[in-house]
């Protein structure tokens, strides 16, 4: 008795000091001694920090560990990629570390797995950043959301709000904008639309809100990215920064709810229910649990709006740079050929067969990838260039550098269309060009996005004519999860003579007032411009100006 007793007793100790044992042993030691292995083993690679301990963070944040302005470390980051690349003309094998974390600037690899940085983006389980084993079955879940037949549904909705959105540009007509804001509205309309069947008009007084705080969600990212103190999730939440890190996350939560309760509404009072008008609510709902809803919700709004709405921009800025104008009349000849003056846009089969279309869209996302790089923790040891790649490493493939190989690209900084016609494109090896990324977790969206970014570009061509304000290479970039610039893409629009409309009260007085403090100058481009202004005006108002 005594002895069974005593048994008893040490028996249930040592099954707890087992127990305690072997979770500390797999989740705290094993990781660990496998990190300290990588740190050890990453230190003989190329661009090697001043500072063991803090890597290169100083490049990123001077200041370290005082406050620094989000800006300047967006920039900064962009930099130092940058500079990582001139560095190691070979592009790969450069590792940059982020204190004591490294990230190795490699080829691209199958592998599915994200590193720990995704869960940063605030996404939860969505497609995006979800494990390997989730991710496969999401997938194949949401793939026919994507289908070549739902395509035809989401067009409808393009088309709808593409119309809308241009006859808001009228306003814009003749001075420098960045149509940042309609932009983004209108993207945002579209992905809404075909998820949940609802969009927001702009008098939906949450609207601006949601766009601040999907931006929010981007700069907190890399706000904890770039902060080793950030990185694992207890150190994180002593910081006052987890608590609006996370607000901002069930901030957008709460909103996505909103919008399914519209959507619940708008539905019991629809009496339509064709299998054609399923969206995506529809299509996940009863597959996945309420969480897992929300997170594809916010993923697919997120990666599917803010991306587009970027590229979109650039297209247009880079449509309009003075030496591209050649390139800007040949796509409106294109364009006016199968879409002339007003006629609608609701035809795929015609879209897809404007090839310079096409050209003029890729050669925009080779030179301005919204999404930058991507990451991939390697699940299995790998060998590049003689160097062995040890699993659990965090692999990063930088897509700027990608699209500026010389040895595919020649003369890579220049815009070209013409590298994409069938002949030039059929030299270009696929993993070349990656603005969707390559492999089995490239982009699941990228053909809803060149539907929508080129039924976009048509609407706005062939109604106006674009003229950039800056130079390209004078916009300094700033990494977020996307790619941004740092000062406003301006364009000025004029309307194209066929459907010239009125120029606004509003712009009128903006051409007169600019007129005046310049004094109408008489140097070259500045009187060119001053000119098409008064042509404009005098257009506009009936008045012999000029
Ligand atoms: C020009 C527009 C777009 C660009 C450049 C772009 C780029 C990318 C890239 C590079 C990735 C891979 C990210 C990584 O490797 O970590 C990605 C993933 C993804 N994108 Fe896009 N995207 C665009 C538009 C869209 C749209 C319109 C949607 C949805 C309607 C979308 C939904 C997604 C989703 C859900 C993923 C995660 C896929 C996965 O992991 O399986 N994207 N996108």
């Amino acid at each position: 008795m005594y002895y069974s007793g005593l048994f008893g007793v040490d028996s249930s100790k040592l099954l707890l000091f087992s127990i305690v044992s072997y979770f500390i042993y797999v989740h705290l030691l094993k990781p660990l001694l496998h990190y300290i292995y990588i740190v050890i083993h990453y230190h003989g690679f190329h661009y090697r920090p001043k500072s063991f301990l803090l890597g290169h963070l100083k490049q990123i944040w001077p200041n370290f560990p005082f406050p620094i302005d989000t800006e300047r470390r967006t920039r900064n980051i962009y930099e130092l990629t940058d500079k990582i690349f001139e560095l190691n003309p070979s592009r790969s094998l450069t590792v940059l570390w982020i204190s004591l974390f490294p990230i190795i600037f490699a080829s691209d690899s199958e592998t599915v797995e994200k590193p720990h940085f995704y869960q940063f983006m605030g996404l939860g389980n969505g497609l995006l950043s979800s494990a390997p084993a989730l991710w496969k079955v999401r997938r194949k879940l949401i793939e026919p959301f994507f289908s070549t037949r739902k395509m035809r549904d989401h067009a409808k909705h393009m088309f709808k709000e593409v119309e809308s959105f241009s006859r808001q540009l009228d306003d814009q007509v003749g001075k420098p904008v960045d149509l940042v804001n309609q932009i983004h509205s209108s993207t945002l309309n579209i992905i809404l639309k075909s998820a949940t069947s609802t969009s927001l008009d702009d008098s939906f007084d949450d609207k601006k809100r949601f766009l601040e705080l999907i931006e929010s969600l981007e700069k907190n990212c890399v706000r904890r990215l770039s902060n080793p103190f950030y990185q694992l999730d207890w150190t994180f939440k002593l910081f006052k920064f987890s608590q609006f890190y996370h607000q901002t996350i069930q901030d957008i939560e709460k909103f996505i709810n909103t919008i399914l309760s519209r959507r619940k509404q708008q539905l019991q009072c629809s009496t339509s229910n064709e299998p054609e008008n399923q969206d995506f609510v529809d299509l996940l709902e009863g597959k996945v649990d309420e969480q897992g809803l929300l997170d594809e919700l916010v993923t697919l709004i997120g990666a599917g709006h803010d991306t587009t709405a970027l590229t979109l921009r650039w297209i247009l800025f880079n449509l309009g740079k003075s030496n591209h104008l050649d390139e800007q009349e040949k796509l409106y000849q294109e364009i006016i050929q199968f879409f002339p003056d007003d006629t609608p846009l609701g035809d795929m089969d015609k879209i897809n067969q404007c090839i310079y279309l096409e050209q003029c869209i890729k050669e925009s996302l080779r030179l301005n990838p919204p999404a930058h790089i991507t990451l991939r923790a390697l699940e299995e040891d790998i060998i590049v260039k003689d160097k062995r790649l040890i699993k659990g490493s965090i692999v990063c493939v930088s897509f700027t550098a990608t699209h500026h190989d010389p040895n595919v690209y020649p003369n890579p900084d220049k815009y070209d269309p013409e590298r994409w016609n069938p002949e030039n494109a059929s030299k270009i090896p696929k993993t070349a060009f990656i603005p969707f990324s390559h492999g089995p977790r490239s982009c699941i969206g990228y053909r809803y996005a060149m539907l929508e970014l080129k039924i976009y570009t048509i609407q706005i061509i062939r109604k106006f004519s674009l003229r950039s304000t800056r130079k390209h290479g004078s916009i300094p970039l700033k990494a977020e999860v996307t790619l941004k610039p740092v000062l406003p893409l301006e364009i000025i629009m004029t309307a194209r003579n066929n459907n010239q409309p009125e120029l606004p009260a509003s712009s009128i007085f903006w051409i007169c007032h600019q007129l005046l403090l310049k004094h109408i100058l008489i140097g070259n481009e500045e009187s060119k411009y001053n000119n098409k202004m008064l042509q404009q005006l005098a257009a506009c108002t009936g008045s012999v100006l000029v």
